[in-house]
């Protein structure tokens, strides 16, 4: 029989053709035949490489992966689909739904945070098998139902009486006005002059320059440096007490380290046999805690009046060693998720904008009149600092709110199955332009000032709100607000000329937005603002 082509080629060509349409006809099937099949079923957004689907895309810039979604399905408002190594996972594309699972609203069926919480507890370390025993709450006749029980009165199971201690920990005046004190003396002491001489400021940051030869009463440091040391140092020190230096001197450093990297432990990539750069700041900080929880409880008298609890409890459950250290790990984490690059962007705003930095000056004077720092003048008769911070957190907080949908739920006429994760971001709330207006991309305070109710508004949910509204919201104006007023108090501050730059100002710094946030976001690296902090005379 004569054939047009000889039989290899024929094959090769069979072999190079069949994967290609077998490919088209699963990409028809999946995003074109199935959703007018099930229309009520969320749409997945197209990919090409089946099982791996969104992966590319989600790690390497998420946030251009949500709009570019939001835009390919002509911003209807509906949820939507991504795959990631073949696990489904919804994302909402609407504000008003985004603060609505936020609020814990009736219709979103109590939608699941406790689950995301067991999974992110395995991920710090917690055995699966004390993860079980941590969502069980124990009842009447139950080995660990204690009758008058006064580490856990009230026989929560180990994840509610966790929620329970951050808010016993964060919003009893008592324990947080404790915490507090000893959060800005820590402040106080690391921004005296004298300590400004420490590496972890005047060193290069992300190649940022610095230069060595200063005169007697000045600085020129990088201020992202300087504000996530000073930070770092005084949460260690309020939830710790001075323990983990003693093991660990170079633990600020680690945290920092380990916080840029957390996003890699957070989302289950592989930790390449302990390559990825998130491991080696992990298992350092880990060691510190694992000496810090084999101290005598008479030797840990300084350690944050949660850990005092935290720790009684688990060793009440028999908890193993490394379940410990994890539980302990993601409550630290919880605390300096945010903290640090939130009190950045602040200190950035406000230094960049010389008109703002007056303002603020004088704004916080008062608060020193007595010759300490008044923290309750700072968070209640400074209307300016509000605004800077209610702004600063309304551009900054671009995180992923993640829960799990509990009971079949329709939003939007598209059915959620219960186990499936939901993605929310936020910023779809903070750059919703139908409630901020055109200048919703400016950086603009006065917004705050000129209409009070603002902040009040379903589209600001910085802190979150309903049942996972973050305890710690209090704490971090305090902190924030103290670190600025220290500063400003001890120093004059300008920014460095920048000699590559025609009108020689500084770039401001543009944000890291490709990594999947874990929390508040830094600026991208190699990029920061250097300053000269000169002392102000008596
Ligand atoms: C400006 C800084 C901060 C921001 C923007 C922030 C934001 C948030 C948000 C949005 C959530 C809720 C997450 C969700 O619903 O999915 C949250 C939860 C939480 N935050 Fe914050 N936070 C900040 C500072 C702090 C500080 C200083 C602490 C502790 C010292 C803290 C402790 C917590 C804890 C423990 C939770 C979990 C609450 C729960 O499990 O229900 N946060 N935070």
């Amino acid at each position: 029989m004569n054939t047009f082509f000889p039989t290899s080629l024929s094959t090769a060509i069979f072999a190079a053709t069949f994967p290609a349409a077998a490919l088209l006809i699963w990409r028809l099937w999946m995003f074109t035949i199935r959703p007018w099949i099930w229309p009520s079923e969320p749409k997945t957004v197209p990919y090409w490489i089946p099982f791996f689907g969104h992966f590319y895309s989600f790690f390497s810039d998420c946030h251009q992966l949500i709009d570019d979604s939001v835009r390919y399905f002509a911003d209807t408002k509906e949820p939507f689909a991504f795959q990631l190594c073949g696990v489904t996972i919804y994302c909402l594309s609407n504000p008003e739904h985004v603060t609505g699972i936020l609020d814990g609203a009736p219709w979103t069926h109590g939608m699941d945070f406790t689950h995301f919480i067991s999974e992110i507890m395995q991920k710090f370390g917690v055995s699966l098998h004390d993860v079980r025993r941590a969502e069980y709450s124990p009842q009447p006749g139950d080995e660990y139902y204690i009758e008058g029980n006064r580490v856990n009165p009230k026989n929560l199971s180990l994840i509610h009486f966790v929620e329970d201690l951050y808010k016993r920990q964060f919003l009893e005046p008592n324990n947080l006005g404790k915490l507090s004190k000893v959060f800005v003396n820590s402040i106080q002491r690391t921004l005296q002059f004298e300590q400004l001489e420490f590496d972890f400021c005047t060193k290069e940051y992300n190649s940022g320059l610095y230069s060595a030869e200063q005169p007697e009463s000045r600085r020129e440091v990088s201020l992202y440096s300087l504000v996530a040391g000073t930070m770092v140092e005084a949460t260690l020190h309020a939830l710790f007490g001075p323990y983990l230096h003693r093991v660990e001197p170079d633990i600020v450093n680690q945290v920092i380290q380990f916080n840029a990297h957390a996003w890699i432990l957070f989302y289950g990539l592989p930790d390449l046999f302990g390559l990825a750069p998130v491991c080696g700041p992990r298992d350092r900080i880990k060691a510190a805690f694992r000496a810090f929880i084999r101290l005598p409880e008479e030797q840990r008298s300084e350690q944050c009046y949660a850990f005092e609890n935290l720790l009684k409890w688990m060793e009440v459950l028999n908890m193993e060693e490394e379940s410990r250290i994890g539980l302990l790990f993601l409550f630290f984490f919880a605390s300096i998720a945010n903290e640090q690059n939130a009190c950045y962007w602040f200190v950035a705003h406000m230094i960049y904008d010389k008109s703002l930095l007056e303002v603020a000056t004088h704004e916080i004077a008062p608060a020193w009149e007595s010759g300490e720092l008044d923290v309750d003048f700072l968070i209640s008769k400074c209307p300016t600092l509000d605004a800077i911070f209610n702004e600063t957190l309304r551009q900054r907080t671009n995180t992923f709110g993640w829960r799990v949908v509990k009971e079949k739920t329709t939003i939007c006429g598209k059915l959620l199955q219960p186990g499936v994760p939901v993605m929310v971001p936020m910023r779809l709330l903070h750059t919703n332009k139908e409630a901020w207006g055109s200048t919703v991309d400016v950086f603009d305070p006065s917004r705050f000032i000129r209409k009070k109710t603002l902040a009040r508004q379903p589209s600001y949910r910085p802190f979150a709100s309903g049942p996972t509204y973050c305890p710690g919201r209090i704490l971090a104006k305090r902190e924030t607000y103290a670190f600025i007023a220290t500063l400003l108090h001890r120093y004059s501050i300008e920014l460095l000329h920048d000699r590559g730059r025609l009108d020689g100002k500084q770039q401001f710094p543009l944000m890291e937005v490709y990594r999947p946030p874990t929390g508040v976001k830094g600026p991208l690296p190699g990029m920061d603002l250097h300053v000269g902090l000169q002392v102000k005379k008596e």
